[in-house]
């Protein structure tokens, strides 16, 4: 198969959809692989490496999607890269589709076959390729939160740590999986006092088990969030319903219970944001003010961590990839898991939540792909 990586094109975004390493296997296995020019440089990821690993290296973007049968990347396409797109090719990448009618009404016009990263599930329950970026997500979670407590950043200027005769400042995470548990604990590893919620009694129960009397668990209600945001420092957005919009969890009207300059950092933006005065952000304006309440709402943080997360994303997209240039649709029949990638196909959304978020009539995978 012929697959193209194009360089990113969102805001500060530097990741790129495969490492030199992940070129490599996919050649290896008998593939065609073009990867823009310098669409790794800004992370060290140079043509060379990638000249190296076998891949072509192209001048546009314009000829990757023209070209490719599949095309790999990081984030959602953006409107200029959704006009390339065509019936007949594969978009593997992090879509997010539910709080974002534009970005779907064009994938329906396209007629792609588009596989989002966020949505392709594991034996466990897990969503596997969601997983790493949540990682870095729910760390960085916490050194951002940090920084915009400061005086200079909108912040009401405390140290999470606290110092010797001075009491920590208190961090609150709402949702306690992937992003929770990595936010918890960078949070507990500088010295705050850490409380995180989620609705799951059983992920609870595993989060006590494992960090005991230092983290404070708490079964999520709109009563125990509504104590938490009196006292808490920074609060961290860590909810999700899998593809679907995610549920507006602190109102306008909380914000008043929450102490000036305290902070807001809502992970779950990219699927519409867990708070009600959430708007998506930049890491080039990454901070907005309302009502004395510092908001974070990058939808695409680990972008600012671009080189780690790029090999975090290659180390568990690839097999699936490998599978779908091996493959192609079959790979979507004969694996449940990559099938739930499966959001649109041909002019349908093939993703329930999506179908059910945005009004649209849903249409089952097994259905479009013709399978008994
Ligand atoms: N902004 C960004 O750059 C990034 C955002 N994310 C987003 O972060 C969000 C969380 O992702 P993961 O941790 O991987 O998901 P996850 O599925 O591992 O965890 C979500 C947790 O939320 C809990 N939950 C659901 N409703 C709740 C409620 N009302 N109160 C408390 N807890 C509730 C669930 O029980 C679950 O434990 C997703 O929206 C994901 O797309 C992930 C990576 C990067
Ligand atoms: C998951 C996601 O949206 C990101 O890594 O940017
Ligand atoms: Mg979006």
């Amino acid at each position: 198969m012929l697959i193209g990586v194009p360089k990113e094109i969102k805001n500060h975004e530097y990741r790129i959809g495969l490492t030199p390493a992940g070129v490599k296997e996919l050649v290896e296995n008998g593939h065609q692989v073009m990867i823009q020019h310098d669409g790794g440089t800004a992370i060290g990821l140079t043509n060379e490496q990638y000249l190296e690993a076998g891949a072509e290296i192209v001048d546009s973007a314009e000829e990757i999607f023209a070209r490719a049968e599949m095309i790999i990347k990081v984030k959602e396409p953006q409107p200029v890269e959704c006009a390339m797109l065509r019936e007949g090719q594969l978009l593997f990448t992090y879509l997010h589709l539910a709080p974002d009618p534009e970005q779907t009404k064009l994938l329906l016009e396209s007629g792609v076959s588009a596989i989002a990263y966020e949505t392709i599930t594991d034996a466990q329950g897990g969503l596997p390729l969601l997983a790493p970026m949540s990682e870095v997500a729910g760390r960085l979670s916490i050194q951002e939160g940090a920084h915009s407590l400061e005086k200079a950043q909108g912040g009401s200027g405390v140290l999470l740590g606290g110092v010797p005769g001075v009491a920590p400042g208190k961090v609150c995470v709402i949702g306690g999986g992937v992003v929770g548990i990595n936010a918890a604990r960078i949070a507990m590893g500088m010295g705050a006092d850490v409380t995180i919620l989620d609705r799951s009694l059983g992920r609870l129960k595993q989060l006590d088990d494992l960090y005991g009397p230092q983290l404070k668990t708490l079964f999520s209600t709109k009563d125990a969030i509504e104590e938490q945001l009196k006292t808490c420092d920074l609060v961290i957005g860590a909810v999700l319903i899998p593809g679907a919009a995610a549920p507006k969890l602190v109102t306008r009207d909380m914000l008043s219970l929450m102490k000036p300059g305290s902070v807001l950092v809502d992970v779950a933006i990219d699927q519409g944001g867990c708070f009600e005065t959430s708007q998506p952000t930049t890491h080039q304006e990454p901070t907005y003010v309302i009502d004395g309440v510092v908001h974070y709402c990058v939808a695409n943080m680990p972008g600012a961590v671009a080189r780690t997360s790029t090999f975090a994303l290659t180390n568990a997209t690839l097999p699936f990839a490998v599978s779908l240039a091996n493959q192609g649709l079959e790979a979507l029949m004969k694996n449940e898991h990559l099938r739930n990638g499966l959001n649109v196909h041909k002019g349908q959304v093939t993703c329930k939540a999506v179908a059910e978020a945005l009004n649209y009539d849903f249409v089952t995978a097994e259905e479009v792909l013709n399978i008994q």
